[in-house]
């Protein structure tokens, strides 16, 4: 290994469009349903390879296409697109790229959602993502200007030297978010919720699981789908079509499509600087008795040393139900911070530690 490991600690950006109002341009696109899904795959492509980003798979329904990139995944719906990339990508270089290919297909953005963790490597990182001040310059400087409620911040705050913290950016055009839906989603969107969970310092055991036996000769699909069975991981949603794909020698991502919600999950194993995350977007309309049971599972498919729990919703149920599902599997709530952005409504952040390993 060169100077550092790998980083696992992903970026997630996360673009939000409406339609033009342009009668024949949003009758012809209305008459598809499909929007940024009818974006080519060398479009896609494009816009990857501006992030050092490669698709391995990829798998959609109804509602929305996912793809698994070698680093992280990639969402596409009608008016959506949620990119998650880790190690020493450049994620924000996908702005540029996907505005004008956006506005060719009739839409003008009207939110941006950018977050990360702290990174294992910081100083590995590529410009802009060498500080969160360059990031937020970058972000400022892509972004249109009718985006112009914008907020940045880190939580917790006043904690700078702390190694876990959420940094969040937030642009919008200031409309309510409902008026910001996807029209082909059905559910209340202001019920939205996304949680974005980092586990650190995985349990030996767990992490082992996501390594390959040494001339398997199985191909990475085969070998993922044995890793998503042997280590629970399709219990944590049961209905969710899995897509998933295993490293070599190590190394495991998988996205999960349940009707209009995704799931996603990624794993670094490797001993020293082990990660793994999992990120759900769903709607308290459909999803609210899950939320701790999926939580629990999630905890114990890892059995992280640290985690930590960063909500972004319009419901307190969702942020609530954080440590009631993860204290009675012996994660207490080491810090907590609450911040309101504009449009997306409530981020909750909870950074948790192991009390002790059970056996
Ligand atoms: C699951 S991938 C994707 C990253 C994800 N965000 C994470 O943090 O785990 C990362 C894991 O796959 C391993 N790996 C093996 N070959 C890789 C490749 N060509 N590109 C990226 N990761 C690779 C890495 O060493 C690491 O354990």
């Amino acid at each position: 290994m060169a100077l550092s490991g790998f980083e696992g600690f992903e970026k997630r950006l996360e673009l939000r469009f409406r339609f033009f109002h342009d009668p024949d341009l949003e009758h012809f696109i209305g008459d598809s349903h499909m929007g940024l899904r009818l974006l080519p795959i060398e479009s896609l492509e494009e816009i990857l390879r501006a992030v050092h980003c490669t698709v391995v798979s990829s798998m959609g329904n109804r509602f929305f296409d996912s793809y698994v990139l070698l680093e992280s995944s990639l969402f596409v719906y009608p008016t959506k697109v949620v990119i998650k990339t880790c190690g020493t990508t450049r994620l924000l270089k996908s702005i540029a790229p996907l505005l004008c290919h956006a506005c060719g297909l009739g839409l003008e953005l009207v939110a941006c959602r950018y977050t990360r963790g702290s990174f294992i490597f910081p100083k590995s990182q590529p410009f802009p993502h060498t500080s969160f001040d360059d990031e937020v310059a970058c972000l400022e400087e892509n972004l249109p200007l009718h985006l112009h409620d914008r907020k940045a911040s880190i939580m917790p705050s006043g904690l700078p030297d702390s190694k876990y913290q959420w940094h969040v950016f937030v642009a919008s055009t200031g409309d309510h978010y409902s008026s910001l839906c996807c029209r082909e989603i059905m559910l209340p969107e202001d019920e939205s919720f996304t949680i974005e969970v980092c586990m650190t310092d995985l349990d030996p055991v767990s992490a082992r699981k996501f390594y390959r036996p040494p001339g398997d000769w199985k191909t990475s699909e085969s070998a993922g789908k044995e890793m998503t069975a042997a280590t629970r991981i399709q219990d944590i949603n049961p209905n969710a079509l899995i897509c998933d794909f295993a490293f070599d020698p190590c190394g495991y991502s998988m996205n999960g499509l349940d009707n209009a919600h995704y799931s996603t999950i990624h794993v670094t194993p490797e001993d020293g600087f082990s990660y793994a995350s999992y990120e759900w977007e769903g709607s308290t309309y459909d999803c609210k008795e899950d939320i701790i049971r999926t939580m629990t599972r999630v905890a114990c498919v890892f059995r992280p040393g640290n985690m930590s729990v960063s909500t972004t919703s319009t419901s307190p149920y969702v942020w609530r139900a954080i440590a009631n599902a993860l204290e009675p599997v012996g994660l207490k709530c080491r810090s907590y911070s609450v911040d309101e952005f504009p449009t997306v409504g409530v981020v909750a952040f909870h950074a948790l530690t192991a009390g002790r390993r059970n056996g």
